[in-house]
């Protein structure tokens, strides 16, 4: 293994727009993961949840938290889109459910980003339909909007500014989902 690819990648390669700006770097991401994942293993341990990544954007925190998480957990995953590959959110679209019963469950859903909340607040809402017992909410980033979102997340890592970001599993046009850092446009 060379330095390069045991330190994450260089920079060379991304070919980001101009207009990128660094938000939050590599470094304070695995910070935010670490304590995010403090909290959710003081709150959820003994409770055997069912995780569920929020596809595809939660792909990538879900993938970073779930090793830091030590607790017996079930893994699946929900999808709904509401942006498709675009950087406007319209009506929620449902691409899968999870397949297991969520009757009874304790259900943590783990997503990149809290926006407009609308997603979150819809998946929350299908969770309790589905007769969850307990759902909770983590999500990367949180956005600073002049208007609170629809739901607040439990658990969040970090802010960012009201303007479109990308990274950490947050596309932009669908590319860039893999930078370990943050930016914005
Ligand atoms: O708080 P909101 O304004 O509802 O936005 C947040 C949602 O937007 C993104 O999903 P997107 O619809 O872009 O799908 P993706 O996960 O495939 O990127 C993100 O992953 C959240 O699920
Ligand atoms: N990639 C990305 N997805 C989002 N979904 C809601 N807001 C955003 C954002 O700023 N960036």
């Amino acid at each position: 293994m060379t330095s390069e690819t045991s330190h994450g990648p260089s920079e060379d390669w991304m070919d980001l727009p101009e207009t990128a700006e660094l938000i939050h770097d590599q470094h304070a991401v695995a910070t935010a993961y670490d304590e995010m994942a403090a909290a959710i293993n003081r709150d959820w341990a003994g409770t055997e949840p069912l995780v569920l990544p929020v596809m595809l954007g939660g792909l990538v925190p879900a993938g970073q938290l779930l090793p830091r998480l030590l607790f017996s957990l079930q893994l699946e995953s929900i999808h709904a889109t509401r942006y498709g590959g675009g950087t406007r959110g319209g009506e929620l679209n449902w691409v899968a459910r999870p397949r297991s019963s969520l009757k009874g469950r304790s259900v943590l859903l783990i997503d990149d980003i809290l926006d407009e909340g609308l997603t979150l607040k819809a998946l929350v809402k299908y969770c309790h339909e589905e007769g969850a017992a307990r759902v909770g909410t983590a999500v990367l980033v949180r956005k600073k909007r002049d208007k609170a979102p629809a739901i607040e997340a439990d658990y969040y890592g970090l802010e960012v500014p009201d303007r479109y970001v990308f990274g950490c599993g947050m596309d932009l046009y669908e590319y860039h989902r893999q930078l370990p850092a943050i930016y914005a446009i």
